[in-house]
């Protein structure tokens, strides 16, 4: 990772972690879209966590927690590296259909896939599982990208309908499907640890593009097949 700016020891290499963590582990694909962090942004981060810590009461600089304003800046960085990595690195495989109607087969359904995010209003987790359908044209995709796609998008600071909407425009743009459904289900730690504290609902969002926007048939069987009747606890 010639041109990327490492962080100094504490923190997280960089070069790896993004590729790797989304799932590709290419220099390539984590070179795409590097965050800009420079050794001297991340000491000065470290200090201010280190002073946000101790007003809130944690006695850092105990020996459990001399290292935890460092500790909680990685998992951060880790949490969000889907900012770094672009969708136009997931490559489609060509179908034999030549066009026409007739060219359809039947939808693809994967899930529960699980995923975990981090609200972009408290900055608290959410996570749940993703259900994802296609019904291919010209192309289809390597089962292992539905997951890595929706890594790219989860792993960022978000709400849970925008990463609903982006997987199912994102795989659009990829295949050029005749239709396209995504489902997630989750629980937001920021409605259940603290507010208002409400621990027994789950949050479900669907996605229709295409076929999927006209057939009711079509969304019928996509339930079907993938069953989100549960919440995302459990899943992950
Ligand atoms: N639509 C949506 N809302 C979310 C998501 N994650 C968190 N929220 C909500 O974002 C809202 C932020 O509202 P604010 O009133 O600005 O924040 P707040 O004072 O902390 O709100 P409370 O949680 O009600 O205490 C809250 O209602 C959260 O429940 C999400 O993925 N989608
Ligand atoms: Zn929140």
């Amino acid at each position: 990772m010639s041109d990327r700016q490492q962080p100094p020891s504490g923190a997280p290499k960089v070069g790896g972690l993004a590729g790797d963590d989304i799932g590709y582990d290419s220099e390539e694909w984590a070179a795409v879209r590097p965050r800009r962090i420079t050794p001297e942004q991340w000491q000065q981060f470290e200090g201010y966590m280190r002073e946000i810590f101790t007003a809130l009461g944690m006695p850092v600089g105990s020996p459990p927690t001399v290292d935890t304003p460092r500790r909680f800046l990685r998992a951060l960085f880790e949490a969000t590296s889907g900012y770094e990595g672009d969708e136009k690195l997931v490559t489609a495989f060509p179908t034999e259909c030549r066009g026409g109607p007739d060219c359809r087969i039947s939808q693809v359904v994967e899930g529960p896939i699980p995923f975990f995010a981090l609200c972009e209003h408290h900055s608290l987790p959410f996570f749940g599982a993703a259900y994802v359908g296609y019904v291919a044209h010209e192309h289809i995709l390597g089962l292992s990208k539905l997951t890595r796609l929706l890594r790219l998008f989860a792993r960022r600071f978000s709400v849970q309908e925008r990463i609903g909407q982006q997987l199912a425009d994102a795989l659009v743009r990829i295949l050029e499907p005749h239709g396209v459904a995504v489902h997630l289900e989750a629980v937001h730690l920021c409605t259940q640890m603290r507010g208002v504290r409400e621990i027994e609902s789950s949050t479900r969002t669907t996605y229709w593009r295409g076929s999927y926007e006209t057939e009711d048939q079509l969304r019928m069987e996509f339930f079907d097949l993938c069953g989100p009747r549960s919440t995302g606890r459990g899943r992950t």
